[in-house]
This record gives structure tokens, C-alpha cells and sequence, in this order.
């Protein structure tokens, strides 16, 4: 038998109701949902659709910033790349008053016919990452909350028939989350593929699983960087798609917040 080893800290409980130790962010600091880009610069992209608005903190990879959309508090974190720094990301927030948490992000197609700038909801994630393993049984689902969901589709619809001559498509599905974006073989692409997953990305699985273990809600929208099975790409060179994409995810996001008064 072996000898029980006490410990001294206990991190489920530490960090309530302080600043915190990664992000930077105290409680009032913020609003009840986050809008989580993985890139610290896009969060200037989400703060140009809000008034009002405060830097409340940027270290390390997580910048934070509160303001304004249609009279709704509203707080954009980013995550870094990534399930660990996402998984910190959203403890910490959620430490802080956080109660729904949307990511906007960018993802790879693995579909045919999904090109750049499409816009893509997530219905689940297939966890390929190491830090849910950490957290939860290898059974246990990867999914994010329904209304999110649900309301992120109708806003994201919304958009497209907004403006119906700019040529971009919705689509909804299972997404992968893989921790090694250039680990990503052309044999594993053809497997996702071939199960009918829809796109990868990097967070949601982190997201989604520290989301339900803290009893709070999440749901994620990305734009279409490229595509893994039909070789469209935006990896190499400029491409305003995918920036045009990213415009109306956040969009979608903002109006889901505002209509579900998360
Ligand atoms: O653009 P973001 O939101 O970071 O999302 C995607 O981009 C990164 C890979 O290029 C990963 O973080 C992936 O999930
Ligand atoms: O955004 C992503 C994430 C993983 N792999 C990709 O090719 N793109």
C-alpha cells in the first residue's frame, strides 16, 4: 500500500473570486459570456463590433477585452492554440462570473465543397487531444450547449441571406479537435473524412468538456481557412475570405448572446 501523500493546494477550488493567475482577469471585470478567437489579434477584430470599450488585460496569449454590443456586456478572451491554454482559458473565465462561452475560430474543411469563408457550426468535437483525457473517461462526449447551437445556426443563416451575392455557405457537423496541426497526415484527413467529420480545429473539445464539468454553457462557429480534401487553401498567401468569414462568425455570435441573453 502505498503512503497517502498530503497535499497542499487543491485547484479545484483555487483562484475563486481573484484575479487570475493566467488571464489576468478579477471578477467584475467581466461579462456573463466570453467570445474566445483562438488569436490574441482578432480580439481587436471583435472589439471593432463594440462600444465602450476597456483592455482589461493581455498576458501571455490571452488577451481580454470588455465592451458593448446592442447594450449587452460582452467579453472577448483568446485562447491560444490549442486544448491546454483553451482549458485554462475557460476555467478561468468561468472563475470569474463567465456562465457561456463562444468560440470563433478558424477550421480546416473535410468535406468537399466547404471552401475558405464558409462559415461552420459545431455540433460536437471528436476528442484527438490530451488534455480532455486529463479531465474526463474516454467515453465521455465532447458537445457543446443546444440553444448555443441551435441560435448559432439561425444567425449564421441570417448572415447568408444578409447578403445573399457574397458567396459563402453555412454548414453544421461534427468537427475534430487534433493537438497537432502539422501531425495531421493525409491518412488521418482521409479517416476524419471518411467519417463523415466535417472540420478540424484545435479548442473545442477543451472547451466543450470544461464547459459541462463546471455546469456552464459553450458552442463554437469558425470560418473556413481552407480545405484538406478538395485543396482549397488559405495557408499560403493573403486571402480576405477567411477575414470576411471571421467578420461574420463574430457576428453571429454577438446577435446569438444578444437573442438568448446570455
Ligand atoms: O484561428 P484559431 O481560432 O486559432 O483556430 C485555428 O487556427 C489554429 C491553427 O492554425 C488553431 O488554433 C486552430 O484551431
Ligand atoms: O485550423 C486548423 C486546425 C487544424 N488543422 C488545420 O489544417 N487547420
Amino acid at each position: 500500500m502505498s503512503p497517502e501523500i498530503p497535499t497542499a493546494v487543491d485547484k479545484s477550488a483555487a483562484g475563486t473570486g481573484v484575479r487570475q493567475y493566467h488571464i489576468g482577469v478579477a471578477p467584475g471585470e467581466v461579462g456573463t459570456v466570453a467570445l474566445l478567437p483562438g488569436d490574441p489579434f482578432r480580439v481587436a477584430l471583435i472589439a471593432e463590433f463594440l462600444t465602450d470599450v476597456t483592455e482589461i488585460a493581455h498576458r501571455r496569449e490571452h488577451r481580454t477585452v470588455t465592451g458593448r454590443y446592442r447594450g449587452k456586456l460582452i467579453t472577448a478572451t483568446s485562447t491560444g492554440m490549442g486544448c491546454p491554454s483553451t482549458a485554462i482559458a475557460a476555467e478561468e473565465l468561468i472563475r470569474v462570473g463567465v456562465t457561456s462561452l463562444i468560440r470563433v475560430g478558424s477550421s480546416a474543411g473535410l468535406q468537399p465543397g466547404i471552401a475558405p469563408g464558409d462559415l461552420l457550426v459545431s455540433e460536437g468535437s471528436l476528442r484527438n487531444d490530451g488534455t480532455t483525457a486529463a479531465y474526463v473517461h474516454p467515453g465521455y462526449p465532447a458537445v457543446p450547449d443546444l440553444p448555443i447551437t441551435v441560435e448559432l445556426r439561425r444567425q449564421a443563416d441570417a448572415r447568408a441571406a444578409a447578403e445573399p451575392d457574397a458567396g459563402f455557405r453555412v454548414h453544421s457537423g461534427i468537427n475534430a479537435s487534433d493537438d497537432a496541426f502539422y501531425a495531421e497526415t493525409p491518412s488521418w484527413i482521409a479517416e476524419l473524412a471518411g467519417m463523415g467529420v466535417l472540420n478540424v480545429e484545435m479548442e473545442s473539445s477543451a472547451l466543450y468538456v470544461v464547459a459541462r464539468l463546471r455546469g456552464v454553457r459553450a458552442g463554437m462557429i469558425c470560418a473556413c481557412s481552407s480545405n484538406l480534401v478538395d485543396g482549397t487553401s488559405v495557408y499560403e498567401g493573403a486571402d480576405t475570405r477567411l477575414h470576411d468569414g471571421w467578420r461574420r462568425s463574430i457576428r453571429a455570435a454577438l446577435d446569438t448572446a444578444v437573442q438568448l441573453d446570455l
